[in-house]
C-alpha cells in the first residue's frame, strides 16, 4: 500500500503539495489528475523517492520512499531520459542490466506489440515510438509498483490507443499497482479503477470511478470540472 502521511513539498518559495494525505490500496489503477501545476508530477516523484518531502511521511508497504525505493517501485518520467545514440535494444539491455527485476521475455514480447524496430536508434524515433519505448522499459519490471507520468503526452489517438491496450494487457494487477497521471481523461477512464483529484497541492477527492459513473452518472472529465469549480 501507498500513504502519504501530512506531505508538503516546498520548492523554494512554491507550495507544490500543502498537507496532502492519502492512500492507494494494492492491486489497482489509479489515476492522478488535475490542471497543469497542480502537483500531480511533484506526488509521482515523492512516491518514487526521487524528491523527499518538506514535511510528512511517504510509505510504501510501510517502507519509507527514499532512492533505494527503486527497487520495488519503476517510474515512467514526462521526460525523455534515454541515450539518443544507444538503439532501441541497446536501451532494452541497459535497463535489463541495471535492474535484477527486468524480464527480458516480457520487453522483447512488449517490443513486438508495439512494432518497435530493434535497430533502430533511440535519436531517429518519433516521439509516439519513444514513448511506447518508454512503455516497455517501465513495465518489463516486476516490481509492485508502476508510476506513470503522462504516458500518453503527445501522442496521437491511434498510438494513445495502442498504448492503453499495451497497458492493460503487460500489467498484471494480481501482483502491480499502478499510477497514471494524465490530462487525457477521456481515453485512460476505461483502464482506471479509481481517481485522485488534485488542485493547488491539495486533494480535493478520491472515488472509484464506477461510484463516479454509478452514483453521480458523470464522466471522469465532467465530475473533474465540477469538482473543480472556478
Ligand atoms: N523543480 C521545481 N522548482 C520550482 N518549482 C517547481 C519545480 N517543480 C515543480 N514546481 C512547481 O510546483 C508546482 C507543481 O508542479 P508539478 O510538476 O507537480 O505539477 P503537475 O500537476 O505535474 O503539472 P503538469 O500537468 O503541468 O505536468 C507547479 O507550480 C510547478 O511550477
Amino acid at each position: 500500500m501507498i500513504q502519504l502521511e501530512s506531505v508538503s513539498k516546498r520548492y523554494l518559495t512554491k507550495k507544490a503539495l500543502k498537507d496532502v494525505s492519502l492512500q492507494i490500496e494494492p492491486g489497482q489503477i489509479t489515476g492522478l489528475i488535475g490542471s497543469n501545476g497542480s502537483g500531480k508530477s511533484t506526488t509521482l516523484k515523492l512516491i518514487a523517492g526521487l524528491l523527499r518531502p518538506t514535511r510528512g511521511t511517504v510509505l510504501i508497504d510501510g517502507e519509507t520512499a527514499n532512492r533505494r525505493i527503486c527497487r520495488r517501485v519503476a517510474y515512467l518520467s514526462e521526460l525523455d531520459s534515454y541515450y539518443s545514440f544507444f538503439t532501441v535494444l541497446e536501451t532494452v539491455d541497459f535497463y535489463a542490466r541495471t535492474f535484477s527485476d527486468f524480464n527480458r521475455v516480457k520487453a522483447e514480447e512488449m517490443l513486438d506489440f508495439m512494432k518497435l524496430d530493434r535497430m533502430q536508434k533511440v535519436k531517429h524515433l518519433s516521439k509516439g515510438n519513444r514513448g511506447r519505448l518508454k512503455i516497455v522499459v517501465t513495465l518489463a519490471r516486476e516490481v509492485p509498483f508502476l508510476l506513470m507520468d503522462e504516458p500518453l503526452s503527445g501522442l496521437d489517438p491511434m498510438v494513445r490507443s495502442s498504448i492503453i491496450k499495451g497497458l492493460i494487457s503487460f500489467v498484471d494487477l494480481e501482483k502491480q499497482t499502478v499510477i497514471i497521471t494524465t490530462h487525457e481523461l477521456q481515453e485512460i477512464e476505461p483502464l482506471l479503477d479509481s481517481v485522485i483529484l488534485i488542485k493547488n497541492g491539495v486533494i480535493l477527492d478520491q472515488k472509484r470511478v464506477e461510484a463516479i459513473r454509478r452514483n453521480e452518472n458523470l464522466s471522469l472529465s465532467d465530475w473533474m470540472v465540477e469538482k473543480y469549480g472556478d
